[in-house]
């Protein structure tokens, strides 16, 4: 099993790329000028009349033979591109995140198997670019965790695309427990060949040692209290709670290593960026709300299970022929005094509590 899983394990690094993928119609100009799609006429804060070509930004595809869902996913990436090129970056790097680095690279070393847990509504955002270069061929488990939070449709296109590369993946909940059992089991499966080798030279068998790594307010620490049935770790709704690495025990056979939130001194992807601040995975301060909630609004016209009609319901307000940035002032005149903030926040809040039904932010390159 174990060589299964490190073998077959693919440069998942790669997959951030996915948000560079491809479309061949071109965003126009302007600011907040009209945008048709194909499949719905929605406005764009932001964009670019051409460069689709240039270093890093979305080559054309070959879209014959692709299913129409599959293409509208992956124009609504490229048009992500677009909208996030004008606005300010996003970055968020804390110091505890440089020490915590510097420190996880040296327990490495003692750690027998890497949980990398990824949050299930944007698993590429959630790729750290660096992981597979720290990690070498050492044995890992993907963890795919607020399952609760995406549909169905979502989670099977996230298994097959797994299943194809022949990579597990455990789907899992930390808030409720879901996945916990199945990833402790693992985790020791995989790390068995320890303490045979340890027999083999004479020396007691001592626990297996699982680091569990990924992106801030993922749900790391959660899923360790839940394993544990105990809150050993401290877990609160915002990226960066945990601070330091912290090992903890599970039982008499597995050791477990809480890690802080990681995440690149640098993102490159802003595409990648703007969803870790809609999910709330990446520091508040980092991102200007009103922006963020103009991409979200944007992104939600064009996703099909949500589209123009549930943000009409919801707000009562004309999303067709405004953009994002409209739809947000507008909101913010009718409930909030014109505070465009406190709208913004509504808007990330409500998507973030599911008011928009569940729905992944990423489905799987082709
Ligand atoms: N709905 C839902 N919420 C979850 C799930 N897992 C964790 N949460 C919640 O998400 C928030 C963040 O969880 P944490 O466990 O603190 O996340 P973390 O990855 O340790 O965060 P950092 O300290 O930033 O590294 C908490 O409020 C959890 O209750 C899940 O599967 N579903």
């Amino acid at each position: 099993m174990a060589a299964q899983l490190t073998g077959l394990w693919p440069n998942i690094t790669g997959l951030n790329g996915h948000s560079l993928h491809a479309r061949n119609s071109s965003p126009p100009s302007t600011i907040c000028a009209a945008y048709s799609p194909s499949s719905s006429t929605i406005q764009i804060v932001g964009g670019k009349a051409s460069g689709l070509q240039t270093n890093g930004s979305p080559k054309p595809s070959n879209t014959l033979g692709r299913n129409q869902e599959e293409n509208d996913w992956e124009g609504l990436e490229t048009d992500i591109y677009h909208w996030t090129k004008t606005l300010r970056p996003i970055q968020w790097f804390p110091g505890h995140i440089a020490k915590a680095e510097k420190e996880l690279k040296e327990q490495l070393k003692l750690i027998d198997v890497v949980i990398e847990v990824r949050d299930a509504r944007i698993p590429m955002s959630t790729s750290h670019p660096q992981m597979d270069s720290w990690l070498g061929t050492r044995k890992r488990i993907l963890v795919l965790n607020r399952e609760d939070m995406i549909s169905t449709t979502d989670r099977n296109a996230w298994a097959n695309y797994y299943a194809r590369q022949g990579i597990k993946v455990i789907f899992s909940n930390g808030q409720l427990g879901m996945g916990t059992m199945k990833l402790g089991r693992l985790a020791k499966e995989l790390s068995n060949g320890v303490n045979v080798k340890r027999r083999a030279k004479g020396l007691l068998p001592r626990p297996v040692r699982a680091g569990v790594v990924g992106y801030p307010n993922v749900g790391k620490s959660s899923l360790i209290n839940r394993l544990l049935k105990r809150r050993m770790c401290s877990a609160a709704s915002r990226p960066g709670v945990t601070r330091e690495l912290k090992w903890v025990r599970f039982g008499t056979d597995l050791e477990l290593l809480d890690s802080p939130g990681m995440i690149p001194m640098r993102i490159g992807d802003q595409s990648a960026a703007i969803k870790l601040a809609i999910c709330d995975d990446i520091g508040e301060r980092s991102y200007d709300s009103a922006d963020v909630a103009a991409i979200l609004v944007q992104m939600l016209s064009r996703i099909p299970t949500v589209g123009i009609t549930a943000l009409h319901n919801r707000y009562k307000i004309e999303a067709d022929g405004s953009c994002g940035k409209i739809f947000v002032q507008k909101l913010a005149r009718q409930l909030f005094n014109g505070d465009t903030h406190q709208a913004a926040f509504r808007i990330l809040s409500d998507f973030r509590k599911g008011k928009f039904g569940w729905i992944a932010l990423e489905r799987p390159p082709k």
